[in-house]
């Protein structure tokens, strides 16, 4: 069996998956959680059997260690795998990656020196790299970069109006992220819709714990609503997304604020959880039908700046083919994509309130009604399975 493994190390837990890169055949899949807490625990789910072990994990390489026990214990046998790769995501690239590469010291010191960028990410994927290289000595590991699929946005979308120096010595653009998400989606959609990638306007709504919009333009990303770091954009988990500039300033006049507090404040403190106390949209919505005012107004926000991303990127694209909704909110929740789109009337759109509801759980269907003039759709994402193929590709290369 010839596969790739690939992993998502965030700061405090691991995702991954075995998968066969060119049929997308998945063989195994895991999550392993709450690293450096007290109460860790391993998920491993192998021919649809899921077997959880709970215990602490005290760091990354005690969780790669732990992965491939759980391949030993469950299987498959990875002694019996032609590992042709280890794939792993790392969210930020800069602009020094518009392309998945094999990793070497280089290549790590560059991550390296971008975590300032990305604190909540970069480090998490740094550990999972090193300790793969440690568990998977000699099997080569590939970074795919969620920054990647962004570079082909114009000077136009990718500049901010700040001082040249900023940008010059600190390098102060956008990037915008979860590339390998807008890249699969977007592509999968033009299947979907059986016509060229190279005639479609397509708006790609990436809804998760973190979330962003991309502007997709024949299969180049045109405008994304991330920008230097993931906080920019829409509302999120625990991200504000968009703000006056001029807060921090403020904040720090009238309360003495630091930039750290601000930071971790804006990353961690904010967004659905700011507005509610909970980062989960499934209790936000159990609350809002519960009549919870803050749950309510959390609704709005998110779907008020979801509208203004879309109009803006259908201007941007001057018009609309299709618009797509990902990741898990995207992917499970009804009532915010019905909000969006029943706005988008204006446009033509058109939604079809019966499919919108049965497009749960996974489920890739088209939710526009046979006459709107934009399609629009669910289209589950599958990171892995892209980041599977890209590093197959480049080993190959
Ligand atoms: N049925 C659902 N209804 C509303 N939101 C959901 C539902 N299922 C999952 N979500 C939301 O999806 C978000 C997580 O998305 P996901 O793509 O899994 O995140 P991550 O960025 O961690 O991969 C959470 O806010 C979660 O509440
Ligand atoms: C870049 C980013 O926001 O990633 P995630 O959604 O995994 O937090
Ligand atoms: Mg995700």
């Amino acid at each position: 069996m010839r596969a790739v493994l690939v992993i998502n190390a965030g700061s405090s837990s691991v995702k991954y998956q075995l998968l066969d890169p060119v049929t997308g055949q998945s063989h195994a899949r895991g999550l392993i959680e709450r690293i450096g807490l007290p109460t860790g625990a391993v998920h491993h789910t192998v021919d649809g059997v899921r077997h959880e072990q709970q215990l602490p994990v005290p760091d990354h390489e005690a969780a790669m260690h732990l992965l491939t026990r759980a391949f030993t214990q469950h299987g498959p046998d990875l002694s019996q795998v032609d590992l042709a790769a280890v794939g792993h995501r790392v969210v930020h690239g800069g602009a020094d990656f518009a392309d998945p590469v094999e990793v070497t010291p280089a290549v790590l010191a560059t991550i390296e020196r971008l975590v300032p960028l990305a604190p909540l990410h970069n480090p998490g994927n740094l550990d999972g790299i090193t300790a793969a290289r440690e568990a998977f000595p000699d099997v080569p590991q590939v970074a795919v970069f969620d920054t990647a699929f962004h570079q082909t946005m114009p000077e136009a979308a990718a500049t901010y109006a700040v001082p040249k120096v900023w940008r010059e010595q600190h390098r102060v653009r956008r990037y915008g992220f979860h590339g390998t998400s807008h890249a699969y989606v977007s592509r999968r959609v033009a299947e979907l819709l059986g016509r060229p990638l190279e005639e479609l306007r397509t708006v790609v709504l990436h809804l998760g714990n973190g979330a962003s919009a991309t502007a997709v333009e024949a299969g180049r990303s045109v405008d994304t609503s991330m920008g230097l770091t993931p906080l920019e954009g829409l509302v999120m988990g625990t991200r504000a997304g968009d703000l006056d500039p001029g807060l921090a300033g403020h904040l720090a006049r009238v309360a003495s604020m630091s930039m750290d507090d601000y930071d971790q404040a804006l990353s961690k403190e904010s967004g659905l959880l700011g507005l509610t106390g909970s980062a989960d949209m499934r209790e936000v919505m159990a609350r809002r039908d519960e009549g919870d005012p803050d749950a309510e107004l959390a609704f709005q926000v998110v779907v008020h700046r979801l509208l203004r991303y879309v109009g803006g990127f259908t201007a941007v694209l001057g018009g609309l083919d299709a618009l797509v909704f990902t990741a898990g909110i995207g992917e499970n929740d009804p009532r915010v994509r019905a909000a969006v789109v029943d706005r988008l009337a204006f446009l033509g759109v058109e939604l079809d309130h019966a499919a919108n509801e049965a497009a749960v759980r996974g489920v890739e269907g088209r939710i526009s009604t046979p006459g709107s003039h934009v399609e629009v759709w669910v289209v589950p994402t599958n990171e892995e399975l892209e980041i599977a193929r890209q590093a197959a590709a480049v080993v190959e290369a």
